[in-house]
Protein backbone atom coordinates (compact mmCIF):
# COMPACT_ATOMS: atom_id res chain seq x y z
CA UNK A 1 0.00 0.00 0.00
CA UNK A 2 1.18 3.17 -1.11
CA UNK A 3 2.55 5.71 2.28
CA UNK A 4 0.57 8.25 2.25
CA UNK A 5 2.19 11.69 2.48
CA UNK A 6 1.31 14.33 4.91
CA UNK A 7 -0.55 16.79 3.60
CA UNK A 8 0.30 20.34 3.95
CA UNK A 9 -2.35 22.27 2.58
CA UNK A 10 -6.19 21.05 2.01
CA UNK A 11 -8.65 22.42 -0.19
CA UNK A 12 -11.98 20.71 2.01
CA UNK A 13 -15.26 21.14 -0.18
CA UNK A 14 -13.99 25.20 -1.56
CA UNK A 15 -16.72 26.85 -3.22
CA UNK A 16 -16.37 30.26 -4.25
CA UNK A 17 -18.01 32.37 -6.92
CA UNK A 18 -16.64 35.21 -8.47
CA UNK A 19 -18.99 37.20 -11.19
CA UNK A 20 -19.95 34.56 -13.31
CA UNK A 21 -17.02 32.14 -12.73
CA UNK A 22 -17.56 28.90 -10.58
CA UNK A 23 -14.82 27.22 -8.46
CA UNK A 24 -14.66 24.14 -6.63
CA UNK A 25 -12.06 22.54 -5.50
CA UNK A 26 -11.45 19.36 -3.19
CA UNK A 27 -7.44 18.49 -3.18
CA UNK A 28 -4.61 18.49 -0.83
CA UNK A 29 -1.13 19.27 -1.52
CA UNK A 30 1.70 17.38 0.09
CA UNK A 31 3.74 18.60 2.30
CA UNK A 32 7.30 19.19 1.43
CA UNK A 33 6.89 18.54 -2.03
CA UNK A 34 7.07 20.81 -5.14
CA UNK A 35 3.20 20.38 -6.19
CA UNK A 36 2.63 22.58 -10.02
CA UNK A 37 -0.26 24.53 -10.66
CA UNK A 38 -1.22 23.72 -14.52
CA UNK A 39 -3.98 23.77 -16.71
CA UNK A 40 -5.51 25.91 -19.22
CA UNK A 41 -6.16 29.99 -19.17
CA UNK A 42 -9.24 31.32 -17.19
CA UNK A 43 -9.09 27.62 -15.22
CA UNK A 44 -8.93 29.12 -11.91
CA UNK A 45 -5.14 28.73 -11.06
CA UNK A 46 -4.44 32.02 -9.48
CA UNK A 47 -7.69 31.86 -8.05
CA UNK A 48 -6.56 28.86 -6.27
CA UNK A 49 -3.55 30.20 -4.96
CA UNK A 50 -5.39 33.62 -3.84
CA UNK A 51 -7.47 31.13 -1.95
CA UNK A 52 -4.36 29.49 0.10
CA UNK A 53 -2.93 32.86 0.57
CA UNK A 54 -6.01 34.08 1.84
CA UNK A 55 -7.31 37.25 -0.91
CA UNK A 56 -9.99 34.83 -1.53
CA UNK A 57 -12.19 33.88 1.11
CA UNK A 58 -14.39 30.44 0.41
CA UNK A 59 -18.52 31.33 0.43
CA UNK A 60 -18.21 27.42 1.64
CA UNK A 61 -15.72 24.84 2.78
CA UNK A 62 -12.37 24.85 4.06
CA UNK A 63 -8.59 25.68 3.80
CA UNK A 64 -6.48 24.15 6.27
CA UNK A 65 -2.53 24.77 6.25
CA UNK A 66 -0.24 22.17 8.11
CA UNK A 67 -3.63 21.17 9.77
CA UNK A 68 -4.95 24.08 11.00
CA UNK A 69 -8.22 25.71 9.55
CA UNK A 70 -6.76 29.21 8.32
CA UNK A 71 -10.06 30.25 6.44
CA UNK A 72 -10.51 32.82 8.58
CA UNK A 73 -7.39 34.32 8.94
CA UNK A 74 -6.06 37.41 6.69
CA UNK A 75 -3.24 36.32 4.01
CA UNK A 76 -0.17 38.15 6.52
CA UNK A 77 -1.55 35.61 9.11
CA UNK A 78 -1.07 32.96 7.22
CA UNK A 79 2.12 30.85 6.93
CA UNK A 80 3.05 31.26 3.36
CA UNK A 81 5.02 33.59 1.39
CA UNK A 82 3.89 34.58 -2.05
CA UNK A 83 5.74 35.80 -5.26
CA UNK A 84 2.72 36.91 -7.42
CA UNK A 85 2.67 38.19 -11.25
CA UNK A 86 2.55 41.58 -10.56
CA UNK A 87 5.18 41.58 -7.99
CA UNK A 88 3.43 44.35 -5.10
CA UNK A 89 7.25 45.91 -4.57
CA UNK A 90 6.64 48.78 -2.81
CA UNK A 91 7.65 51.84 -5.29
CA UNK A 92 8.82 54.24 -2.84
CA UNK A 93 10.99 51.95 -1.20
CA UNK A 94 14.80 50.79 -2.24
CA UNK A 95 14.83 47.02 -2.65
CA UNK A 96 16.69 45.96 0.39
CA UNK A 97 13.78 47.96 2.22
CA UNK A 98 11.01 45.64 -0.21
CA UNK A 99 12.79 42.44 0.91
CA UNK A 100 13.67 42.85 4.24
CA UNK A 101 9.77 44.05 4.78
CA UNK A 102 9.40 40.04 3.90
CA UNK A 103 11.27 39.24 6.84
CA UNK A 104 9.38 41.56 9.60
CA UNK A 105 6.52 44.14 8.06
CA UNK A 106 8.06 47.10 10.72
CA UNK A 107 10.82 46.67 9.35
CA UNK A 108 12.61 46.06 12.61
CA UNK A 109 15.92 43.68 11.38
CA UNK A 110 18.65 42.23 13.06
CA UNK A 111 22.04 42.57 11.66
CA UNK A 112 21.41 38.47 10.69
CA UNK A 113 18.61 39.52 8.90
CA UNK A 114 19.99 42.44 7.51
CA UNK A 115 22.55 39.91 6.12
CA UNK A 116 20.15 37.46 4.85
CA UNK A 117 18.78 40.21 2.77
CA UNK A 118 21.67 40.80 1.01
CA UNK A 119 22.34 37.05 0.30
CA UNK A 120 18.90 36.86 -1.24
CA UNK A 121 19.20 39.76 -3.22
CA UNK A 122 22.96 38.03 -4.09
CA UNK A 123 21.04 34.58 -4.92
CA UNK A 124 18.91 36.00 -7.19
CA UNK A 125 21.41 37.72 -9.22
CA UNK A 126 20.87 41.45 -7.41
CA UNK A 127 23.76 41.85 -5.30
CA UNK A 128 24.35 45.80 -5.66
CA UNK A 129 20.67 46.63 -6.38
CA UNK A 130 19.67 47.62 -2.62
CA UNK A 131 19.85 50.90 -3.13
CA UNK A 132 17.73 51.20 -6.40
CA UNK A 133 13.99 51.52 -6.57
CA UNK A 134 11.26 49.40 -8.15
CA UNK A 135 10.98 51.94 -11.11
CA UNK A 136 14.72 51.94 -11.85
CA UNK A 137 14.06 47.79 -12.82
CA UNK A 138 13.54 45.60 -15.62
CA UNK A 139 10.39 43.87 -15.49
CA UNK A 140 12.22 40.64 -14.68
CA UNK A 141 14.53 42.34 -11.78
CA UNK A 142 11.47 43.34 -10.21
CA UNK A 143 10.56 39.77 -10.47
CA UNK A 144 13.38 38.41 -9.01
CA UNK A 145 13.57 40.88 -6.19
CA UNK A 146 9.39 39.80 -5.08
CA UNK A 147 11.72 36.39 -5.19
CA UNK A 148 13.86 37.05 -3.12
CA UNK A 149 11.41 39.13 -0.80
CA UNK A 150 9.71 35.38 -0.48
CA UNK A 151 13.06 34.10 -0.12
CA UNK A 152 13.38 35.65 3.34
CA UNK A 153 10.15 34.86 4.84
CA UNK A 154 10.91 30.98 5.67
CA UNK A 155 7.45 30.19 5.69
CA UNK A 156 6.48 26.54 5.12
CA UNK A 157 4.37 27.51 2.16
CA UNK A 158 5.60 29.12 -0.69
CA UNK A 159 3.23 30.05 -3.61
CA UNK A 160 4.77 30.95 -6.60
CA UNK A 161 1.83 32.47 -9.64
CA UNK A 162 3.94 32.38 -12.53
CA UNK A 163 7.33 33.71 -10.83
CA UNK A 164 9.84 33.45 -14.26
CA UNK A 165 7.02 34.04 -16.83
CA UNK A 166 9.07 37.83 -17.65
CA UNK A 167 12.49 36.13 -17.54
CA UNK A 168 14.48 35.42 -20.93
CA UNK A 169 14.66 31.15 -20.67
CA UNK A 170 18.81 31.96 -19.60
CA UNK A 171 17.65 33.53 -16.50
CA UNK A 172 14.31 31.15 -16.06
CA UNK A 173 16.51 28.64 -16.10
CA UNK A 174 18.70 30.02 -13.40
CA UNK A 175 15.90 31.27 -11.05
CA UNK A 176 14.37 27.08 -11.77
CA UNK A 177 17.92 26.20 -10.30
CA UNK A 178 17.47 28.46 -7.21
CA UNK A 179 13.83 27.31 -6.54
CA UNK A 180 15.32 24.02 -6.92
CA UNK A 181 18.25 24.47 -4.41
CA UNK A 182 16.26 26.54 -2.30
CA UNK A 183 13.58 23.65 -1.84
CA UNK A 184 16.14 20.87 -0.99
CA UNK A 185 17.77 23.21 1.91
CA UNK A 186 14.60 24.22 3.27
CA UNK A 187 12.07 21.32 2.78
CA UNK A 188 9.34 24.17 1.95
CA UNK A 189 6.50 23.32 0.73
CA UNK A 190 6.20 24.80 -2.82
CA UNK A 191 3.11 25.25 -5.19
CA UNK A 192 3.77 27.21 -8.28
CA UNK A 193 1.39 28.30 -11.23
CA UNK A 194 3.32 27.63 -14.46
CA UNK A 195 2.04 27.61 -18.32
CA UNK A 196 5.17 25.49 -19.25
CA UNK A 197 4.98 21.81 -19.33
CA UNK A 198 9.18 21.95 -19.40
CA UNK A 199 8.92 23.99 -16.29
CA UNK A 200 6.81 21.64 -14.44
CA UNK A 201 8.54 18.75 -15.72
CA UNK A 202 11.43 20.12 -14.12
CA UNK A 203 10.69 21.05 -10.88
CA UNK A 204 7.70 19.23 -9.66
CA UNK A 205 6.80 16.13 -7.99
CA UNK A 206 2.63 16.26 -8.30
CA UNK A 207 0.72 18.38 -10.68
CA UNK A 208 -2.80 19.26 -10.03
CA UNK A 209 -4.57 20.60 -12.98
CA UNK A 210 -7.53 22.77 -13.37
CA UNK A 211 -10.21 22.64 -15.61
CA UNK A 212 -13.31 25.15 -15.64
CA UNK A 213 -12.67 26.00 -11.71
CA UNK A 214 -12.09 22.03 -10.92
CA UNK A 215 -9.05 19.88 -9.90
CA UNK A 216 -9.61 18.20 -13.03
CA UNK A 217 -6.40 15.61 -12.09
CA UNK A 218 -3.81 15.25 -8.85
CA UNK A 219 -1.15 13.17 -9.98
CA UNK A 220 2.59 12.56 -10.30
CA UNK A 221 4.40 14.77 -12.53
CA UNK A 222 5.36 11.21 -13.82
CA UNK A 223 1.97 10.05 -14.39
CA UNK A 224 0.70 13.59 -15.36
CA UNK A 225 3.48 13.56 -18.16
CA UNK A 226 2.25 10.27 -19.66
CA UNK A 227 -1.33 11.27 -19.83
CA UNK A 228 -2.69 10.46 -23.11
CA UNK A 229 -6.90 10.38 -22.49
CA UNK A 230 -7.43 13.82 -21.56
CA UNK A 231 -7.55 16.51 -24.04
CA UNK A 232 -6.57 19.61 -22.35
CA UNK A 233 -3.48 17.94 -20.35
CA UNK A 234 -2.72 16.43 -24.12
CA UNK A 235 -3.14 20.36 -25.28
CA UNK A 236 -0.93 21.58 -22.19
CA UNK A 237 1.63 19.34 -22.70
CA UNK A 238 2.20 19.26 -26.31
CA UNK A 239 3.28 16.59 -28.63
CA UNK A 240 4.41 13.37 -27.46
CA UNK A 241 8.21 12.72 -27.59
CA UNK A 242 8.99 15.91 -27.66
CA UNK A 243 11.45 15.80 -24.71
CA UNK A 244 9.92 16.08 -21.63
CA UNK A 245 10.92 14.11 -18.62
CA UNK A 246 10.00 14.30 -14.90
CA UNK A 247 13.26 14.68 -12.62
N1 LIG B 1 -12.77 39.08 -9.16
C1 LIG B 1 -13.28 38.43 -10.20
N2 LIG B 1 -14.51 38.72 -10.68
C2 LIG B 1 -15.03 38.05 -11.73
N3 LIG B 1 -14.39 37.05 -12.38
C3 LIG B 1 -13.17 36.72 -11.96
C4 LIG B 1 -12.54 37.38 -10.85
N4 LIG B 1 -11.32 36.81 -10.65
C5 LIG B 1 -11.19 35.86 -11.60
N5 LIG B 1 -12.29 35.80 -12.38
C6 LIG B 1 -12.52 34.89 -13.51
O1 LIG B 1 -12.27 33.58 -13.05
C7 LIG B 1 -11.67 32.81 -14.07
C8 LIG B 1 -10.38 32.19 -13.54
O2 LIG B 1 -9.42 33.20 -13.32
P1 LIG B 1 -7.96 32.88 -12.88
O3 LIG B 1 -7.18 34.15 -12.93
O4 LIG B 1 -7.97 32.15 -11.58
O5 LIG B 1 -7.48 31.87 -14.02
P2 LIG B 1 -6.03 31.34 -14.40
O6 LIG B 1 -6.16 29.87 -14.62
O7 LIG B 1 -5.03 31.79 -13.39
O8 LIG B 1 -5.80 32.08 -15.78
P3 LIG B 1 -4.48 32.54 -16.57
O9 LIG B 1 -3.74 31.29 -16.91
O10 LIG B 1 -5.04 33.21 -17.79
O11 LIG B 1 -3.72 33.48 -15.66
C9 LIG B 1 -11.44 33.74 -15.24
O12 LIG B 1 -12.46 33.52 -16.18
C10 LIG B 1 -11.53 35.13 -14.63
O13 LIG B 1 -12.02 36.06 -15.54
Amino acid sequence: MPVERKSSVILDQVALRLGSADFHFDGRIAEGAITAIAGPSGSGKSTLLALIAGFEQPDEGRVLIGGEDVSGLAPANRPVSLVFQDNNLFAHLDLFTNVGLGIDPAFRLTPADRQAVSQALTRVGLGGYEKRLPATLSGGERQRAAFARALVRRKPVMLLDEPFAALDPGLRSAMADLLLDLHRESGQTIVIVSHDPQEVERLASDVLFLEKGRILLAASCADFSRRRDIASVVEFLGTPGSGQVCT
